[in-house]
């Protein structure tokens, strides 16, 4: 490959100072290796929230020396690049050794950000696959990571997005990409599942140690369990999973890949491929086209995170020592799962108090919203409007079958009787966003970052940073999908 600039021997210092706690756990674990450089680099995107977030100058994200640097052209001063290694179930099925094959870990910040590239080249674990990532899928992850976040859901963050002109082969030729994300941790299921599955207890134990040191302290001094940390782990993980289902549920997302290596351990939403925010409420939906078994339909994802939670417990079980105790922990996420979804729904519908008709009211208008095929984001913005103002027409307009909407509507009327209606607005408008990151959207924003316009998409992450601000003059970007958006097919292709 013709390089326009060979940066490999100087390193960047960007002010960042490091910690290696991953690298730390040994070789067992990864692969050290330098990421590979890509020509003529260009900025895509940034977010200076997420440098500030990391202790990094807003200021670099523009000048060269981190174009260089988050592109893997040049190293960051104090880094230590590595591809770990772990497995995994896709699609229900054991897949056996993984690994990042085109993620490189750089390290952690001093203030416990871990910072990898994905799409820097290939890895050890690359397998088949040419380590790259391009600017379409780049795009869509570095978008969604932030309006993640912006909805107030546990997620791994995008730093930024370089873009280079070198041609990557997916269904057509595209172009490369590299997201720089970060997270206080990228270990999943599947690193568990990796060293389980060999039969090496020791490093299964360490990572164990590892992650319960790190991130979950308060399982060492369980009471629960018989004192055995590593059942209090799988419980704590368990519960964290669960409120995460319940969360993607509420706000009408599909994951579309939802495989044990693409499970955080620490609970957040990682690896975006062919997510979808719904547009017409279908319970069904499946958002990616490579998922002809409807594996990871919408209305599945809450029984696949147990699924693979049980996974992880399998994992888990040589150090837990107990199927019960295994089994036991698993237990938390049955309860947790309704109970939050409960509560996220309870506040989408403005209702700050628990009542015994409650779950009829909700399993109702979700019945109604998929019946009618109603724009899920679009009611819930309505519905948070018309309780403020007392008009609900332009709710009832959303329904062809009206009878029904106006049964539904006496039943809410006289739950929300029991609050001020000030109040349950200003919760609902807090509760149910106004913009989501929805595919044509992101369409709209990968062509225009094609032809070298990156202005759609600064635009769109402006509002998704802030996705429950009215942004007046934004009205387009929270209307209903363009009749072309029911034919864009997302698939694993990235
Ligand atoms: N283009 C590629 N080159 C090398 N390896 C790849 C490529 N695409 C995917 N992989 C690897 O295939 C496996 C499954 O891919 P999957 O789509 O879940 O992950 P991903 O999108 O690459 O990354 P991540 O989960 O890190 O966000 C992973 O081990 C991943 O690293
Ligand atoms: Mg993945």
């Amino acid at each position: 490959m013709n390089l326009s600039a060979d940066h490999s021997e100087t390193a960047a210092d960007l002010g960042l100072a490091w910690n290696h706690r991953f690298a730390d756990l040994g070789p067992a674990f990864y692969t050290e290796l330098r990421p590979t450089p890509l020509p003529a680099p260009h900025w895509v995107g940034t977010s200076p929230d997420v440098a500030r977030l990391i202790g990094l100058d807003p200021s670099w994200l523009g000048r060269d020396e981190a174009l260089q640097a988050f592109t893997g052209n040049t190293l960051l001063a104090g880094s230590r690049p590595l591809a770990s290694v772990y497995s995994g179930h896709q699609f229900g099925v054991w897949a056996g050794q993984l690994g990042d094959g085109r993620a490189i870990l750089l390290g952690e910040t001093a203030n416990g950000h871990e910072i990898q590239l994905k799409g820097a080249g290939r890895t050890p674990y690359s397998r088949m696959g040419d380590g790259r990532a391009v600017l379409r899928s780049s795009i869509r992850e570095f978008l969604c990571s932030e309006a993640m976040h912006g909805l107030g859901i546990p997620t791994s963050r995008a730093l930024c997005i370089t873009g280079s002109p070198a041609p990557v082969r997916r269904e057509e030729i595209e172009t490369a990409a590299v997201v720089t994300r970060v997270a206080p941790s990228f270990v999943r299921f599947g690193h568990f599942e990796h060293f389980a599955a060999n039969g090496q207890e020791a490093p299964l134990q360490a990572l164990a140690d590892y992650v319960i040191d790190r991130y979950y302290p308060e399982c060492r001094g369980t009471t629960e369990f018989s004192g055995n940390a590593y059942a209090a782990l799988l419980q704590a993980v368990s519960e964290r999973t669960a409120r995460l289902m319940a969360q993607w549920q509420a706000v009408g997302f599909c994951h579309g890949v939802m495989n044990t290596d693409n499970m955080s351990i620490l609970g957040l939403t990682i690896d975006y491929g062919p997510f979808q925010f719904m547009d017409a409420f279908v319970p069904g939906h499946v958002c990616n086209h490579s998922d002809t078994q409807g594996r990871y339909a919408y209305n599945r994802q809450p029984n696949v995170a147990y699924w693979n939670l049980f996974c992880l417990a399998q994992a888990l079980l040589p150090l837990i020592g107990d199927e019960e105790l295994a089994k036991a922990a698993l237990e938390s996420y049955k309860a947790v799962f309704p109970q939050e979804f409960m509560a996220r729904m309870r506040a989408k519908l403005g209702l700050t108090a628990e009542h015994e008709q409650d779950a009829t009211l909700i399993d109702g208008i979700l019945l109604l919203l998929a019946k009618n095929g109603v724009d899920y984001t679009i009611f819930w913005r309505r519905l948070s409007h018309a309780v403020g103002n007392g008009d609900f027409e332009p709710v009832r307009d959303l329904f062809a079958d009206r009878a029904a909407w106006d049964a539904w509507l006496l039943s809410y009327s006289e739950l929300q009787r029991h609050y001020g209606r000030s109040e349950a607005a200003n919760l609902m408008l807090k509760t149910n966003p106004k913009f989501v990151l929805r595919n044509h959207l992101g369409e709209q924003a990968i062509r225009a970052a094609k032809l070298g316009d990156f202005s759609e998409l600064q635009t769109l992450q402006r509002l998704l940073e802030r996705p429950f601000d009215e942004h007046p003059g934004h009205d387009a970007y929270a209307a209903f999908p363009p009749d072309w958006a029911s034919s864009i097919e997302i698939s694993c292709s990235s």
